[in-house]
């Protein structure tokens, strides 16, 4: 049955204005004020902002992770991401060497087929380039819609690949029209360091954060676009910043007209390194790599995601309960699964925090959590926008609602929240995914199993927001 969103203020990345959306077959088929509602069911959405749904690049469901695998999977970390406006993520599939790329592309479509609440894509990690991979790789971008590649410079011995692999990995992209993610870091740096911090006896949460300074980000994030610069100006996009040091290195390296775009994620916006101090180990719910800086790191990436040196903000979502999960680092902090549930609150806490303190407008929040990811990503105008033909993927968003963020309310399948007693402003109401919805009324009414598998478009055919033939930065 077709639906009529009445009254409602629609909001895109470059639009505010008051209209009705009709809603037909999971479509978007007509935005006007004329609409009325013939057959189709009214929805009343006086007062609510509509924002195209959330689009999250960047999540870990049900990934194993050291030594242990992540609390949330792909029913509960896509239901959680509904819950807070999200209606597309793009998980990690993970590789390993001498495996060939398809059979780990099939396993992350086990875990995710039954599963999904909402619409989902895959990265593919690159451990190692070599003539397989190489070979693989071409059909794996078309028949898979798999277009962006990932490589880590840090995870010595797990995930870390190396310069050569990193390079050969830019080269093929570049070629290939695929774009290639960096979690940025120096890897063999750390190792040496987290060696030494445990030698000297230094085994507590905090460790962690001391042993990955700032620096070795910058250093590892101008590596990558040194070396994607070098490889004629492949597409590279830096996961996670969370530093001055790697803003400086992006925006140096787009201002030279490269084709550079960085991440954030909610946790290095209103977290910092001193929740890594908390006694009785709580320090080690904090624990992420990169890790949570010094507070003035805050300011810098809000004024970058301003003036639009980083251009997407992602969750990281990669969630291990405090019982038993990151326990197993105690008296190691080496040994604390990195990572943490945000999967849920990334929407939220971007609108209270970065609209309603007036750190970014209206406009940029829909770009920085939709637009821009959907279009680096190989998804616009499908989906990360509203307009006619896209995906009919809405949040009916309340913009004056306040609460407090708790694991008491939350969705995520894990045992504690990083944000627990943050006070935000805005509240997803109901949200859609292509024309039925998944949330009504703050209820859950999606079902596991209806979420889709998106194949991705190449941004060489033209799906990165780029006019075609375009090969330079755009904001
Ligand atoms: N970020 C983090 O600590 N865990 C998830 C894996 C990664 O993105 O590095
Ligand atoms: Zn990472
Ligand atoms: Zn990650």
């Amino acid at each position: 049955m077709a639906k009529l969103i009445k009254n409602g203020t629609i909001v895109t990345a470059t639009d505010r204005y008051q209209a009705n959306v009709l809603i037909e077959d999971g479509i978007i088929q007509a935005i006007g004020r004329g609409l009325e509602e013939g057959d189709a069911e009214m929805i009343e959405a006086e007062g609510y902002l509509v924002f195209p749904g959330g689009v999250d690049p960047h999540t870990h469901l049900d990934m194993p992770f050291g030594g242990t695998v992540t609390a949330d999977d792909f029913e509960t970390g896509t239901m959680a991401a509904a819950f807070g406006g999200t209606t597309t993520v793009i998980d990690f599939c993970l590789t390993q060497k001498g495996v060939p790329l398809r059979q780990s592309i099939r396993t992350w479509h086990e875990k995710a087929k039954g599963k999904a609440v909402i619409d989902y894509g895959f990265h593919l990690m690159i451990g190692e380039m070599n003539e397989e991979v190489l070979a693989e790789l071409p059909r794996i971008i078309v028949e898979e819609g798999i277009t962006s590649l990932k490589v880590f410079m840090a995870y010595k011995n797990v995930f870390q690949a190396d310069d050569g692999t990193l390079f050969r990995t830019l080269l093929a992209a570049k070629e290939l029209g695929a774009l290639v993610m960096v979690h940025a870091e120096n890897g063999d740096v750390i190792d040496y360091l987290v060696r030494k911090a445990l030698a000297e006896g230094n085994t507590d949460p905090i460790y962690h954060a001391l042993t990955r300074p700032s620096e070795i980000e910058g250093e590892a994030t101008g590596r990558a676009a040194k070396l994607a610069a070098l490889a004629n100006n492949a597409r590279l996009y830096v996961v996670h910043v969370t530093c001055a040091e790697a803003v400086q290195q992006i925006a140096e390296a787009r201002q030279m007209g490269f084709d550079v775009w960085g991440e954030t994620c909610p946790q290095y916006l209103v977290l910092d390194q001193s929740s890594l101090e908390l006694p009785d180990f709580e320090g080690a719910k904090y624990v992420w790599s990169p890790p949570l800086r010094e507070r003035f790191h805050q300011e810098v990436l809000w004024n970058a995601l301003k003036n639009g040196q980083l251009q997407t903000i992602g969750s990281d979502q990669c969630s291990f309960n405090f019982r038993g999960q990151k326990e197993l680092g105690r008296g190691d902090f080496s040994k604390i699964p990195n990572g943490g549930p945000s999967i849920e609150d990334r929407f939220t806490i971007l609108y209270s925090e970065g609209v309603t303190k007036g750190r970014i407008s209206l406009n940029q929040f829909v770009e920085l959590v939709s637009t821009r990811a959907a279009k680096l990503f190989g998804l616009f105008p499908q989906k990360g926008t509203i307009a006619v033909g896209s995906d009919a993927d809405l949040v009916l968003f309340d913009p004056l609602a306040k609460r407090t963020l708790s694991i008491d309310t939350h969705h995520m399948n894990v045992d504690y929240n990083p944000f627990e007693g943050m006070s935000v402003t805005g509240e997803p109401v109901s949200v859609l995914s292509r024309g039925e919805f998944i949330v009504r009324d703050k209820q859950f009414v999606g079902r596991p199993g209806a979420g889709r598998y998106l194949k991705r478009g190449t941004y060489a055919a033209g799906s990165g927001g780029l006019l075609p033939g375009e090969d330079a930065v755009q904001l």
